[in-house]
């Protein structure tokens, strides 16, 4: 049987979820609907407003004595109290307020122009730039900043603008850092080569395309750069620099600190605003970290009943896919994929590249998911893994893996499902194996840090691994480095590490394609062993109906990112529908079969065997007659 794909949820469908952006609204929407989001920019612009509004809604003024008020506790008159010498302690803890974001946005700002510039250079750039930029930024790391504070502080009265300049510049090396890392992660990107083939200059691009990747790390370090030089203003006001005639949060915590035995509210006062301030830019930082970095959707409420109510039906009624011969119910099968679509964001404008797919596979079951280059076959299975990369969301009514719906999980829940509920073999074994560390220790990783096993256990589980799937001398390549092994040895490895964790789903992108042909049969041979052994599933995307019809069950053709036909092996060998698939069948077939059986009697012919030939010319004659 063979059928198109299509959605499943017909009229139950809620709005896909999206996992980048979408309906989901800018950052900012979906920060405000993060509870922490909202709660910490709600107190920040509170405390913006207070320090805006400090000449009209400071009941007193903050330098004004009244002796009767020295150290008075707080009255309707003075709600905080009198400070040590009678001032009254709300109005200087609301004109403090200026002084300290003045503070933290001077530094901020000096550590932004410093620092995010040089990173863009020695990161684009790099040789002789990078090298020096990295070493200023050691050495500014290296000096002690709070002795270079109190020098400046001394040789320019306590001048607190200068003193937090001084801040940004100790600060900037972490800004050079983050920013110098970013660039790197993205000079190597497809789209800056054809900026730079297109003849755009280099201040350009980075002005254009390179900086657009460093704005949102900026801003989450900044968030938390904020409170850092809040608390480094204070701290300095505290021992007395900086603070002048001022009125700030760390002066007051001075004051308030000499007579904290008598009078314990004028150090508690100052410090709760100044612990309330930092705490509120720590949580916006790292909120907005998640929601940056997040592929995992914030729902209103009102998708988030959508959803709810259409997976209880779900579990209620769980509808069966006709995707081939196989007709399994959503929390039954090993993996469903139901209306997925893949877009990426590129120079061009944003495109989609997988058109609303839809396809499952059952436990144990061998799933091929075949297709030229480009269309669509990587994309779908990162969907599977979540491994899209940042340029790249996916949309989905449901994916479902081992019985859940697991676009409702958390990205760190859908994390641990990697390695335990779904393996991944990659498609370039030796790029995906660290070349600092030995195969010991990258396959114990994460059997550890997953599976909770101990040092002993994890090495016993990947020594028992890296036998069963045929490496000859285990002890040794446990001490190896990933290029004392062969490609074939290093698949094998990969291999060892996907199934350690004993998924229930085996995921290979293209697991032949780097090695040589005799060892492209050994490791499709083990693939198909170890499926049965562990009664996995086992989904595997490969471009040749050679390595279908070797070992899948079940297949399905892609072509520009949607499904032409899907179906067993057996029908689809014999008789496939869609005209694309013969056309596929055929050259990957005919060729491989024809090329190993040329080289064979070829090695014949040179060999002088009788027969060989006369074999080979007969052969190439019928394959350029068959051409
Ligand atoms: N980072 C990206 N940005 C933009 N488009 C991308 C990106 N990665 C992949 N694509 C596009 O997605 C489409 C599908 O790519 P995919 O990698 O899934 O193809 P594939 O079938 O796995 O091909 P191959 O066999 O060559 O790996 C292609 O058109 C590709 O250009």
């Amino acid at each position: 049987m063979t059928t198109s794909a299509g959605p499943i949820l017909d009229a139950t469908t809620v709005d896909a979820v999206d996992t980048r952006g979408g309906d989901r609204g800018s950052v900012f929407v979906r920060l405000l609907r993060r509870p922490a989001g909202l709660v910490s920019l709600a107190v920040l612009a509170l405390i913006l407003l207070v320090a805006i509004l400090a000449p009209w809604i400071s009941p007193h003024d903050p330098n004004e004595v009244i002796l009767s008020q020295a150290r008075a506790l707080p009255t309707w008159a003075h709600p905080l109290g009198g400070d040590n010498t009678g001032r009254d302690v709300l109005s200087r803890l609301i004109w403090g307020t200026q002084i300290t974001l003045w503070g933290a946005f001077v530094s901020i700002l000096t550590s932004l122009v410093l620092g995010v510039p040089s990173g863009l250079a020695a990161g684009y750039f790099g040789g002789a730039t990078d090298r020096i930029g990295t070493w200023i930024s050691d050495a500014l790391q290296s000096v002690p900043g709070m002795i270079i504070l109190l020098i400046v502080g001394a040789n320019t009265g306590n001048d607190l603008t200068i003193l937090m300049v001084t801040v940004g510049v100790f600060m900037a090396p972490g800004y050079f850092r983050l920013t110098r890392s970013t660039v790197l992660a993205v000079r190597g990107e497809m789209y800056v080569d054809a900026a730079r083939v297109a003849g755009l200059t280099d201040l350009r691009i980075m002005s254009r395309h390179v900086i657009r990747q460093v704005i949102a790390p900026i801003v989450i370090q900044s968030a938390l750069t904020a409170g850092m030089a809040m608390g480094m203003q204070a701290g300095l006001q505290f021992l007395g620099i900086g603070g002048g005639t001022t009125p700030g949060w760390g002066a007051a915590m001075n004051e308030g600190f000499q007579v904290m035995r008598t009078a314990p509210l004028l150090l508690l006062w100052p410090s709760i605003a100044l612990g309330v301030a930092i705490a509120a830019f720590a949580v916006l930082g790292s909120t907005l970290g998640d929601v940056i970095n997040s592929k995992q959707p914030v729902l209103s409420r009102k998708q988030r009943r959508a959803v709810e109510a259409t997976n209880a039906a779900n579990r209620a009624a769980p509808k069966s896919t006709t995707t081939g011969s196989i007709s399994v119910a959503a929390v039954d099968s090993a993996v469903r994929l139901e209306n997925l679509r893949v877009n990426y964001e590129t120079a061009a404008g944003e495109v989609e590249v997988v058109h609303g797919i839809t396809l499952d596979v059952a436990p144990g079951e061998v799933l091929g998911i075949v297709g030229e280059s480009g269309s669509g076959k990587s994309q779908t299975v990162f969907s599977m893994l979540d491994l899209l990369p940042k340029s790249g969301y996916y949309t989905a009514d449901a994916i479902w893996i081992g019985g859940e719906d697991v676009t409702t999980l958390s990205r760190k829940d859908r994390a641990r499902l990697l390695g335990s509920e779904i393996g991944y073999i990659p498609q370039e074994p030796m790029t995906n194996l660290d070349p600092s560390y030995t195969i010991g220790a990258q396959l114990t990783e994460p059997l550890r840090a997953v599976h909770g096993m101990s040092r002993a256990e994890a090495r016993e589980r990947a020594f028992a691994m890296l036998e069963r799937v045929g490496i000859v001398d285990p002890v040794r390549v446990m001490k190896s480095y990933p290029h004392e092994l062969s490609g074939g040895m290093a698949q094998r490895v990969l291999i060892a590490g996907a199934i350690a964790g004993k998924p229930s789903v085996l995921v290979a992108d293209e697991p032949t394609t780097a090695l040589d042909v005799t060892v492209q049969a050994e490791v499709l041979e083990l693939l198909r062993e170890l499926q049965q052994e562990y009664q996995m599933a086992l989904v595997i995307v490969t471009h040749n109906f050679g390595v279908v019809a070797d070992i899948c069950d079940r297949v399905v053709v892609m072509r520009s990112g949607s499904i032409v036909e899907i179906d067993d092996v057996g029908p689809i060998f014999a008789d496939a529908e869609n005209p694309y698939t013969r056309e596929l069948i055929a050259a990957s077939l005919d060729g491989a079969a024809s090329r190993v059986e040329l080289d064979r009697e070829a090695a014949l012919a040179s060999a002088g065997a009788p027969g060989g030939g006369a074999a080979l010319a007969a052969r190439v004659k019928t394959e350029e007659a068959g051409a």
